[in-house]
């Protein structure tokens, strides 16, 4: 399988190449040149698989020859051992026609787990066939960076620089990261918000001569590998509901876009899902495209969900290439737009095809708490304040009730313990091995949002510097 830049000028690369590039040097996101096709028999044949087979087989398609079908096996078995329940994922019953998908149960308590545990994987495997090191650099607001770090943390072949906004993840997710103390680990505070952080790694990668001189490469969701493992647990909770034979919904707790893109993705596939939901905080920007066409920045609030505090959602640009009819040069104009005016419109035809595969709502902070409350009285079941978002959303944009609607539980309650104790007043306690978190050792530097700044923090401390 050969990847393909959105802005059309980078060149196409093989699966290790555009896995270690991260961002491609147009400055695009990189997709696969076409979407691998599994027949209805295939789908059907999924039901009742363990799901490390599962992950075999919707992810082998995607990677071609350079990882062997042995190789594959053996780092998604290692990638899963570390999950603390036995289906990776559960699907947990709600109401008669409504469900959630456990994604919380990996080593740092939110979904980012299931693509990190395999990807740093990925990773060694074809750095060691190269013999190479790379600098990974990585985004984060809260989840995505202490995965990183939990998958990457103590590996030869990199190094690992996590940019966070200061002050506005929460103190269990800012620990998660902080208190990792191997030699390759390096938290970096920025003063500003995550939209901050994440233009400051794109600012890294469109730094030519930089990202050559440390070999530079990312984790965050610009990179395909992140996205594709993400496709397989919308493959396993349709068919553990009926699929392909009974069409499911999702709803998805969205920020940056890469989760959700991986329902689409699995449609493109041939899974039947009759609708993806983005189900959105307060910073709404993609509810308010759906509904308007418009992408407009805004200025990023803070709310109880702050893993998606975010505005700038980088891979709705994945959808746009594939709604522009995979022409790089629209997608170019739209993000140049973006750019220097802090916005771009899609035109009405584009617009009602995106329509017809995704709703989209908003849910706010009162609503978000209220449905922590409602929700364990109703069932037992104490949600963390992302997936009450995409809860309520669900909710909200649920149409026939035999379509089994799935929202996707993407964090665990206590990563965000304030917000639940003040909608439950119940305090969700980490698990036995996370306890002493607040009693560890922390180590982080501070850095103002500024790119020399950041370039030279991390040159002097990348191993892969370039003699
Ligand atoms: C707990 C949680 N839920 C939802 C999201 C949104 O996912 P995405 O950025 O893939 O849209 C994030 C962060 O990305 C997150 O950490
Ligand atoms: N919510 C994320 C933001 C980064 O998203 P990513 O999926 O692109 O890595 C986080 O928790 O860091």
């Amino acid at each position: 399988m050969k990847y393909v830049s959105t802005r059309g000028i980078a060149p196409e690369l093989e699966f290790e190449d555009a896995l270690l590039a991260g961002l491609a040097r147009d400055g695009g996101l990189y997709v696969p040149v076409e979407w691998p096709q599994l027949s209805e028999r295939k789908i059907r044949a999924l039901a009742g698989l363990p799901y490390e087979e599962v992950a075999f087989r919707v992810m082998r398609p995607f990677i071609g020859e350079a990882i062997g079908d042995d190789d594959l096996q053996r780092m998604i078995g290692e990638a899963y051992a570390s999950f603390r329940h036995k289906a990776i994922v559960p699907l947990r019953q709600l109401g008669s026609n409504d469900w959630l998908l456990e994604l919380f149960h990996g080593p740092t308590l939110a979904f980012k787990d299931v693509a990190m545990q395999i990807l740093a994987r990925l990773f060694d495997h074809v750095l060691a066939a190269k013999g190479r090191r790379v600098t990974v650099v990585g985004a984060t607001s809260g989840d995505t960076g202490s995965a990183a770090i939990e998958a990457f943390k103590g590996r030869d072949t990199t190094d690992i620089f996590i940019l966070h906004p200061k002050g506005r993840v929460s103190e269990v997710q800012r620990r998660q990261m902080t208190t990792v103390l191997d030699a390759n680990v390096h938290n970096i505070a920025i003063e500003g918000s995550f939209d901050d952080c994440q233009a400051l790694v794109k600012a890294m990668f469109n730094d030519h001569g930089f990202r050559d001189e440390v070999s530079l490469a990312g984790v965050n969701s610009i990179n395909w590998g992140r996205v594709m493992a993400q496709i397989v647990y919308f493959f396993t909770a349709a068919v553990a509901l009926g699929g392909p034979a009974r069409p499911v919904a999702f709803s998805v707790p969205t920020g940056n876009f890469g989760d959700i893109f991986a329902g689409y993705a699995a449609a493109r596939m041939g899974l039947p899902i009759e609708k993806l939901i983005v189900a959105t905080n307060v910073n709404d920007i993609l509810a308010r495209t759906m509904e308007s066409g418009r992408y407009e920045v805004d200025k990023v609030v803070p709310t109880i969900s702050p893993s998606m505090d975010i505005q700038v959602s980088s891979n709705f640009e994945r959808l746009l290439f594939d709604a522009y009819g995979r022409d790089g040069a629209t997608v170019t104009r739209l993000m140049q737009s973006l750019s220097q005016s802090g916005a771009f419109t899609i035109d009405a035809l584009r617009l009602e095809a995106i329509r017809a595969q995704f709703g989209a709502a908003r849910v706010d902070e009162s609503e978000t708490s209220a449905t922590i409350k409602e929700t364990l009285a109703a069932t037992g079941e104490l949600l963390d304040p992302h997936s009450a978002v995409g809860l309520a959303a669900a909710a909200r944009l649920r149409g026939d009730p035999s379509v089994p609607m799935i929202t996707l539980a993407t964090a665990h309650p206590a990563k965000f313990p304030d917000a639940v104790k003040a909608a439950t007043g119940i305090h969700p306690d980490l698990p036995p091995a996370m306890a002493d978190i607040f009693t560890r050792e922390e180590r982080l530097a501070a850095l103002p949002n500024d790119l020399g700044a950041v370039e030279t923090f991390i040159r002097e401390r990348a191993r892969s510097v370039a003699a």
